[in-house]
């Protein structure tokens, strides 16, 4: 049976494409989707990609994740900088966590620097642009095939 990936992004991300694009690249969220598609198509993986603004909703699904996953990889967006709920979250899964950024955050503003979810991510891939998510699913298959 497939390895089971769990890809969350946090909020505005919804907006990727549309907004910054000087920042955040022109590609929506929904190429990203696809894009890790059919990475995961190669990689043998099934994922679950998924995108709330709410804190609470990305807590709900770390924690399905937590029962279901086998891996997470997580944008948490600006919730990063501010959630330790997100953290503790993460904190309760057993399996790798891959933290992913478009932007590079230590290149930019000071509040941006520090992640919360930085803490308990096996990896974090920042300022790759949305390639970010094709990177961090490689991570995932490799983990996967050590295990
Ligand atoms: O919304 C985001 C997106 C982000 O996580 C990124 O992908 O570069 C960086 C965060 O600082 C910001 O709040």
């Amino acid at each position: 049976m497939a390895k089971v990936v769990y890809i969350l992004n946090g909020p505005n991300l919804n907006l990727l494409g549309k907004r910054e694009p000087e920042i955040y690249g022109h590609q929506t969220l929904d190429d990203v989707h696809q894009m890790c598609v059919a990475q995961a198509e190669n990689d043998g993986l099934d994922i679950v990609f998924r995108q709330s603004n709410a804190e609470h909703d990305l807590i709900d699904w770390v924690q399905e994740a937590r029962e279901a996953a086998h891996a997470i990889i997580i944008n948490p967006a600006a919730y990063s900088h501010t959630s330790i709920a997100i953290l503790d979250a993460l904190s309760a899964c057993t399996c790798p966590v891959i933290e992913v950024h478009v932007s590079n955050i230590h290149r930019r503003e000071a509040f941006r620097h520090h992640s919360y979810v930085s803490q308990k991510a096996d990896a974090v891939i920042a300022g790759c642009g949305v390639e970010g998510y094709l990177l961090a699913l490689q991570r995932a298959a490799t983990l996967l095939k050590e295990s």
